[in-house]
Protein backbone atom coordinates (compact mmCIF):
# COMPACT_ATOMS: atom_id res chain seq x y z
CA UNK A 1 0.00 0.00 0.00
CA UNK A 2 1.05 3.79 -0.62
CA UNK A 3 2.27 5.80 2.21
CA UNK A 4 0.75 9.17 3.14
CA UNK A 5 3.97 10.86 1.51
CA UNK A 6 4.49 8.86 -1.04
CA UNK A 7 1.04 9.79 -2.17
CA UNK A 8 1.72 13.18 -1.50
CA UNK A 9 4.77 13.33 -3.04
CA UNK A 10 3.01 12.05 -6.41
CA UNK A 11 0.60 14.51 -6.67
CA UNK A 12 2.75 18.02 -5.69
CA UNK A 13 3.93 20.03 -8.45
CA UNK A 14 0.31 21.00 -9.65
CA UNK A 15 -0.80 17.57 -11.68
CA UNK A 16 -3.57 17.03 -9.74
CA UNK A 17 -6.85 19.08 -7.59
CA UNK A 18 -6.49 19.14 -3.77
CA UNK A 19 -9.05 16.49 -3.76
CA UNK A 20 -7.73 13.65 -2.09
CA UNK A 21 -8.22 10.43 -3.63
CA UNK A 22 -11.96 8.75 -2.76
CA UNK A 23 -10.49 5.94 -1.05
CA UNK A 24 -9.64 8.22 1.51
CA UNK A 25 -13.45 9.28 2.07
CA UNK A 26 -14.25 9.03 5.65
CA UNK A 27 -17.94 10.13 6.29
CA UNK A 28 -19.56 8.07 9.36
CA UNK A 29 -21.60 6.13 7.20
CA UNK A 30 -18.32 4.17 6.45
CA UNK A 31 -17.95 3.14 10.30
CA UNK A 32 -20.58 2.55 12.66
CA UNK A 33 -20.42 5.98 14.64
CA UNK A 34 -22.65 5.76 17.70
CA UNK A 35 -21.78 9.60 19.07
CA UNK A 36 -22.27 12.38 17.90
CA UNK A 37 -19.82 15.12 15.84
CA UNK A 38 -20.61 17.92 18.32
CA UNK A 39 -17.35 18.34 20.60
CA UNK A 40 -17.74 18.76 24.41
CA UNK A 41 -15.95 21.62 26.25
CA UNK A 42 -14.52 19.43 28.83
CA UNK A 43 -11.23 18.41 29.70
CA UNK A 44 -9.36 15.05 30.53
CA UNK A 45 -8.01 14.71 34.39
CA UNK A 46 -4.79 15.28 35.16
CA UNK A 47 -2.80 13.33 37.46
CA UNK A 48 0.37 14.66 39.56
CA UNK A 49 2.65 12.02 39.30
CA UNK A 50 5.10 13.40 42.00
CA UNK A 51 2.31 13.01 44.47
CA UNK A 52 2.13 9.46 43.66
CA UNK A 53 5.67 8.51 43.95
CA UNK A 54 6.94 11.01 47.09
CA UNK A 55 3.48 12.37 48.15
CA UNK A 56 2.25 12.18 51.67
CA UNK A 57 0.72 9.42 52.73
CA UNK A 58 -2.83 11.26 52.61
CA UNK A 59 -1.57 12.85 49.34
CA UNK A 60 -1.06 9.73 47.86
CA UNK A 61 -4.67 8.40 48.78
CA UNK A 62 -6.33 11.41 47.43
CA UNK A 63 -3.94 10.62 44.57
CA UNK A 64 -4.88 7.12 44.23
CA UNK A 65 -8.47 7.66 44.42
CA UNK A 66 -8.05 10.11 41.82
CA UNK A 67 -6.81 7.92 39.45
CA UNK A 68 -9.56 5.34 40.18
CA UNK A 69 -11.60 7.62 39.74
CA UNK A 70 -10.01 9.30 35.99
CA UNK A 71 -10.01 5.26 34.66
CA UNK A 72 -13.63 4.72 35.48
CA UNK A 73 -15.06 8.03 34.30
CA UNK A 74 -12.69 8.79 31.63
CA UNK A 75 -10.31 5.53 30.55
CA UNK A 76 -7.94 9.03 29.92
CA UNK A 77 -5.57 11.21 32.12
CA UNK A 78 -2.85 13.47 31.70
CA UNK A 79 0.22 13.05 33.69
CA UNK A 80 2.40 15.81 35.14
CA UNK A 81 5.88 16.10 37.03
CA UNK A 82 6.51 12.62 35.97
CA UNK A 83 10.69 12.70 36.11
CA UNK A 84 11.09 12.04 32.55
CA UNK A 85 13.14 14.72 30.80
CA UNK A 86 11.39 17.02 28.65
CA UNK A 87 14.68 17.03 26.45
CA UNK A 88 14.30 13.12 26.28
CA UNK A 89 10.43 13.67 24.94
CA UNK A 90 11.39 16.25 22.79
CA UNK A 91 14.48 14.55 20.98
CA UNK A 92 12.14 11.09 20.66
CA UNK A 93 9.32 13.26 18.77
CA UNK A 94 12.12 14.32 16.42
CA UNK A 95 13.81 11.66 15.66
CA UNK A 96 10.77 9.95 14.77
CA UNK A 97 10.23 12.73 12.54
CA UNK A 98 13.75 12.26 10.81
CA UNK A 99 12.80 8.70 10.51
CA UNK A 100 9.70 8.99 8.37
CA UNK A 101 12.34 11.60 6.18
CA UNK A 102 14.04 8.05 5.34
CA UNK A 103 13.50 7.16 1.51
CA UNK A 104 10.37 4.77 1.24
CA UNK A 105 13.06 2.31 0.02
CA UNK A 106 14.70 2.57 2.88
CA UNK A 107 11.56 2.57 5.47
CA UNK A 108 10.29 -0.43 3.16
CA UNK A 109 12.51 -2.48 4.54
CA UNK A 110 10.90 -2.51 7.79
CA UNK A 111 7.73 -2.82 6.15
CA UNK A 112 5.13 -5.15 8.32
CA UNK A 113 2.73 -7.76 7.82
CA UNK A 114 1.83 -9.05 11.51
CA UNK A 115 0.61 -7.36 14.31
CA UNK A 116 3.42 -9.08 16.35
CA UNK A 117 6.26 -8.71 13.74
CA UNK A 118 9.29 -7.02 15.38
CA UNK A 119 9.02 -4.05 13.30
CA UNK A 120 6.54 -3.17 10.89
CA UNK A 121 6.49 -0.07 9.08
CA UNK A 122 3.02 0.78 7.38
CA UNK A 123 0.06 2.97 6.54
CA UNK A 124 -3.42 2.85 7.27
CA UNK A 125 -4.27 0.02 8.71
CA UNK A 126 -5.28 -0.66 12.30
CA UNK A 127 -8.23 -3.26 13.90
CA UNK A 128 -11.70 -0.94 12.90
CA UNK A 129 -13.72 -3.10 10.45
CA UNK A 130 -14.15 -0.42 7.96
CA UNK A 131 -12.44 -0.27 3.85
CA UNK A 132 -11.55 2.80 4.69
CA UNK A 133 -7.29 4.07 4.42
CA UNK A 134 -6.53 6.65 7.13
CA UNK A 135 -4.35 9.67 6.25
CA UNK A 136 -1.27 8.37 8.62
CA UNK A 137 1.74 6.25 8.04
CA UNK A 138 3.43 4.61 11.03
CA UNK A 139 6.36 2.71 12.55
CA UNK A 140 5.74 0.07 15.47
CA UNK A 141 8.48 -2.01 16.90
CA UNK A 142 8.41 -3.80 20.07
CA UNK A 143 11.27 -2.67 22.99
CA UNK A 144 10.22 -5.51 25.94
CA UNK A 145 10.75 -8.59 26.28
CA UNK A 146 13.88 -8.03 23.68
CA UNK A 147 14.55 -4.56 22.08
CA UNK A 148 14.11 -3.90 18.50
CA UNK A 149 14.53 -0.43 16.54
CA UNK A 150 15.25 0.14 13.04
CA UNK A 151 18.82 1.02 12.83
CA UNK A 152 18.21 4.35 10.61
CA UNK A 153 18.26 7.31 11.67
CA UNK A 154 21.08 7.46 13.37
CA UNK A 155 20.69 8.02 17.39
CA UNK A 156 17.13 6.21 17.09
CA UNK A 157 18.44 2.89 18.84
CA UNK A 158 19.88 4.65 21.88
CA UNK A 159 17.09 7.31 22.06
CA UNK A 160 14.37 4.64 22.15
CA UNK A 161 16.06 2.55 24.75
CA UNK A 162 16.49 5.32 26.82
CA UNK A 163 12.58 6.38 26.13
CA UNK A 164 11.72 3.29 27.12
CA UNK A 165 13.09 2.80 30.35
CA UNK A 166 12.82 5.85 31.59
CA UNK A 167 8.49 5.93 30.67
CA UNK A 168 8.32 2.06 31.58
CA UNK A 169 9.18 3.30 35.15
CA UNK A 170 6.01 5.71 34.82
CA UNK A 171 3.96 3.08 33.44
CA UNK A 172 4.76 1.26 36.41
CA UNK A 173 4.08 3.17 39.28
CA UNK A 174 0.83 3.92 37.17
CA UNK A 175 0.52 0.31 37.59
CA UNK A 176 0.71 0.33 40.85
CA UNK A 177 -1.42 3.30 41.55
CA UNK A 178 -4.23 1.69 39.49
CA UNK A 179 -4.14 -1.65 41.57
CA UNK A 180 -4.61 -0.41 44.79
CA UNK A 181 -7.67 1.68 43.39
CA UNK A 182 -8.69 -1.11 42.77
CA UNK A 183 -8.44 -2.22 46.05
CA UNK A 184 -5.84 -4.54 45.28
CA UNK A 185 -2.12 -4.87 46.57
CA UNK A 186 0.13 -2.18 44.71
CA UNK A 187 1.83 -5.28 42.65
CA UNK A 188 -1.12 -6.93 41.80
CA UNK A 189 -1.37 -6.07 37.87
CA UNK A 190 2.27 -6.31 37.23
CA UNK A 191 2.87 -9.93 39.40
CA UNK A 192 -0.91 -10.86 37.60
CA UNK A 193 0.54 -9.65 33.90
CA UNK A 194 3.60 -11.25 34.01
CA UNK A 195 5.12 -7.83 33.38
CA UNK A 196 8.97 -8.66 33.91
CA UNK A 197 8.16 -10.26 30.07
CA UNK A 198 5.74 -8.09 29.42
CA UNK A 199 5.14 -6.59 25.50
CA UNK A 200 6.21 -2.99 25.28
CA UNK A 201 5.07 -1.69 22.01
CA UNK A 202 6.58 1.59 21.08
CA UNK A 203 5.21 3.33 17.73
CA UNK A 204 5.18 6.74 16.00
CA UNK A 205 2.47 8.10 13.80
CA UNK A 206 2.72 11.01 11.24
CA UNK A 207 -0.27 12.83 9.62
CA UNK A 208 0.62 14.89 7.52
CA UNK A 209 -1.83 18.08 6.43
CA UNK A 210 -4.50 16.59 4.21
CA UNK A 211 -6.03 19.44 1.72
CA UNK A 212 -9.04 18.22 2.80
CA UNK A 213 -9.06 17.16 6.50
CA UNK A 214 -13.04 16.90 6.82
CA UNK A 215 -13.05 14.39 4.42
CA UNK A 216 -10.29 12.45 5.58
CA UNK A 217 -9.51 10.59 9.24
CA UNK A 218 -6.00 10.25 10.93
CA UNK A 219 -7.04 7.26 13.20
CA UNK A 220 -10.64 6.06 13.13
CA UNK A 221 -12.79 5.59 16.52
CA UNK A 222 -10.78 2.70 18.39
CA UNK A 223 -9.52 1.42 21.66
CA UNK A 224 -5.95 0.28 22.67
CA UNK A 225 -5.10 -3.50 22.86
CA UNK A 226 -2.82 -3.88 26.39
CA UNK A 227 -3.15 -2.68 29.51
CA UNK A 228 -2.18 1.14 29.37
CA UNK A 229 -1.07 3.19 26.61
CA UNK A 230 1.61 6.79 27.00
CA UNK A 231 1.23 9.25 24.33
CA UNK A 232 3.59 12.68 23.84
CA UNK A 233 2.69 14.53 20.42
CA UNK A 234 4.56 17.45 18.56
CA UNK A 235 2.04 20.12 19.88
CA UNK A 236 -0.36 19.56 17.02
CA UNK A 237 -3.53 18.83 18.20
CA UNK A 238 -5.87 15.85 16.75
CA UNK A 239 -6.58 13.21 19.41
CA UNK A 240 -10.12 12.78 20.87
CA UNK A 241 -11.77 10.90 23.43
CA UNK A 242 -14.93 9.41 23.41
CA UNK A 243 -17.03 10.57 26.72
CA UNK A 244 -20.38 10.27 27.55
CA UNK A 245 -20.89 10.23 23.48
CA UNK A 246 -19.18 13.06 22.70
CA UNK A 247 -15.55 13.84 21.32
CA UNK A 248 -13.51 15.41 23.55
CA UNK A 249 -10.28 17.16 22.23
CA UNK A 250 -7.39 15.84 24.19
CA UNK A 251 -4.85 19.13 25.34
CA UNK A 252 -1.41 17.98 26.65
CA UNK A 253 1.46 20.22 27.35
CA UNK A 254 4.75 19.04 26.06
CA UNK A 255 6.05 17.59 28.66
CA UNK A 256 3.11 15.90 29.88
CA UNK A 257 1.86 12.14 29.15
CA UNK A 258 -1.36 11.49 27.79
CA UNK A 259 -2.01 7.77 29.49
CA UNK A 260 -5.24 5.50 28.67
CA UNK A 261 -6.59 2.25 29.78
CA UNK A 262 -6.01 -0.31 27.06
CA UNK A 263 -8.26 -3.62 26.49
CA UNK A 264 -6.63 -5.83 28.98
CA UNK A 265 -6.80 -3.29 32.07
CA UNK A 266 -10.32 -3.11 31.31
CA UNK A 267 -10.76 -6.87 31.28
CA UNK A 268 -8.43 -7.45 34.11
CA UNK A 269 -11.25 -4.92 36.15
CA UNK A 270 -14.03 -6.94 35.56
CA UNK A 271 -14.92 -3.32 33.12
CA UNK A 272 -14.74 -1.21 35.61
CA UNK A 273 -12.01 0.43 34.05
CA UNK A 274 -12.75 1.84 30.62
CA UNK A 275 -10.70 1.34 27.65
CA UNK A 276 -12.14 4.21 25.76
CA UNK A 277 -12.80 4.70 22.37
CA UNK A 278 -10.75 7.65 20.47
CA UNK A 279 -9.53 9.01 17.33
CA UNK A 280 -7.35 11.14 15.54
CA UNK A 281 -7.90 14.05 13.18
CA UNK A 282 -6.47 15.51 10.41
CA UNK A 283 -5.76 19.02 9.58
CA UNK A 284 -4.77 21.09 6.67
CA UNK A 285 -1.69 23.03 7.64
CA UNK A 286 0.45 21.14 10.28
CA UNK A 287 2.29 17.43 10.72
CA UNK A 288 1.39 16.20 13.48
CA UNK A 289 3.08 13.03 15.21
CA UNK A 290 2.48 11.30 17.93
CA UNK A 291 4.09 8.08 19.82
CA UNK A 292 2.08 6.37 21.64
CA UNK A 293 3.88 3.66 23.47
CA UNK A 294 1.60 0.21 24.85
CA UNK A 295 1.80 -1.88 28.15
CA UNK A 296 0.67 -5.11 27.51
CA UNK A 297 1.07 -9.00 29.59
CA UNK A 298 3.52 -11.13 28.79
CA UNK A 299 1.90 -12.96 25.67
CA UNK A 300 1.29 -16.28 27.06
CA UNK A 301 -0.50 -14.58 29.82
CA UNK A 302 -4.18 -15.08 30.12
CA UNK A 303 -6.42 -12.57 30.78
CA UNK A 304 -9.33 -13.22 32.84
CA UNK A 305 -11.08 -10.48 34.89
CA UNK A 306 -9.23 -10.25 38.69
CA UNK A 307 -11.08 -13.11 40.59
CA UNK A 308 -10.98 -11.07 43.83
CA UNK A 309 -13.06 -8.31 42.09
CA UNK A 310 -15.78 -10.94 41.27
CA UNK A 311 -17.16 -11.45 45.11
CA UNK A 312 -17.41 -8.66 47.78
CA UNK A 313 -19.08 -9.86 50.92
CA UNK A 314 -22.92 -8.92 50.46
CA UNK A 315 -22.92 -8.91 45.92
CA UNK A 316 -20.93 -11.01 43.53
CA UNK A 317 -20.05 -9.54 40.25
CA UNK A 318 -19.76 -11.77 37.87
CA UNK A 319 -16.80 -12.19 35.21
CA UNK A 320 -18.14 -10.01 31.97
CA UNK A 321 -15.32 -11.41 30.20
CA UNK A 322 -13.86 -14.86 28.91
CA UNK A 323 -10.24 -15.29 29.58
CA UNK A 324 -8.04 -15.45 26.65
CA UNK A 325 -4.38 -15.23 26.42
CA UNK A 326 -2.77 -11.82 24.95
CA UNK A 327 -1.49 -13.52 22.01
CA UNK A 328 -4.56 -15.14 20.99
CA UNK A 329 -6.15 -12.05 21.52
CA UNK A 330 -3.63 -10.58 19.02
CA UNK A 331 -4.34 -12.75 16.64
CA UNK A 332 -8.06 -12.45 16.84
CA UNK A 333 -7.13 -8.87 15.84
CA UNK A 334 -4.84 -9.68 13.13
CA UNK A 335 -7.44 -12.04 11.39
CA UNK A 336 -9.93 -9.07 11.72
CA UNK A 337 -7.26 -7.06 9.90
CA UNK A 338 -6.47 -9.85 7.03
CA UNK A 339 -10.48 -10.35 6.71
CA UNK A 340 -10.53 -6.45 5.94
CA UNK A 341 -7.74 -6.37 3.76
CA UNK A 342 -9.23 -9.07 1.66
CA UNK A 343 -12.98 -8.15 1.40
O1 LIG B 1 -2.24 10.09 17.22
C1 LIG B 1 -2.87 10.03 18.24
O2 LIG B 1 -3.03 10.98 19.00
C2 LIG B 1 -3.55 8.74 18.63
C3 LIG B 1 -2.77 7.53 18.25
C4 LIG B 1 -3.47 6.26 18.63
O3 LIG B 1 -4.54 6.28 19.16
C5 LIG B 1 -2.84 4.97 18.37
O4 LIG B 1 -1.77 4.92 17.72
O5 LIG B 1 -3.42 3.94 18.80
FE1 LIG C 1 -5.01 4.38 20.05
Amino acid sequence: MISIKQLLAQTSGGLTSNIIPTAYNFTPNNIHLPVSDEVFEDSIPTIDFSLLTSGTPEQRSKIVNDLGKACQDWGFFVVINHGVPESLMKVMIETCGEFFKLTEEEKQEYAGKHILDPIFYGTSINGAATQVLFWRDFIKFFVHPKFHCPSKPIGFREISMEYSKRTWEVARELMKGISMSLGLEEGYVEKAMNLESGLQLMAANLYPPCSQPEVAIGLPPHSDHGLLTLLIHNGICGLQVQHKEKWVDVYSNSNAFVVNIGNHMEILSNGKYKSAFHRALVNGTDTRISIPVLYGPALETVVSPAPELLVDNETSNPPAYAGMTYREYLEMLQARINAKIHN
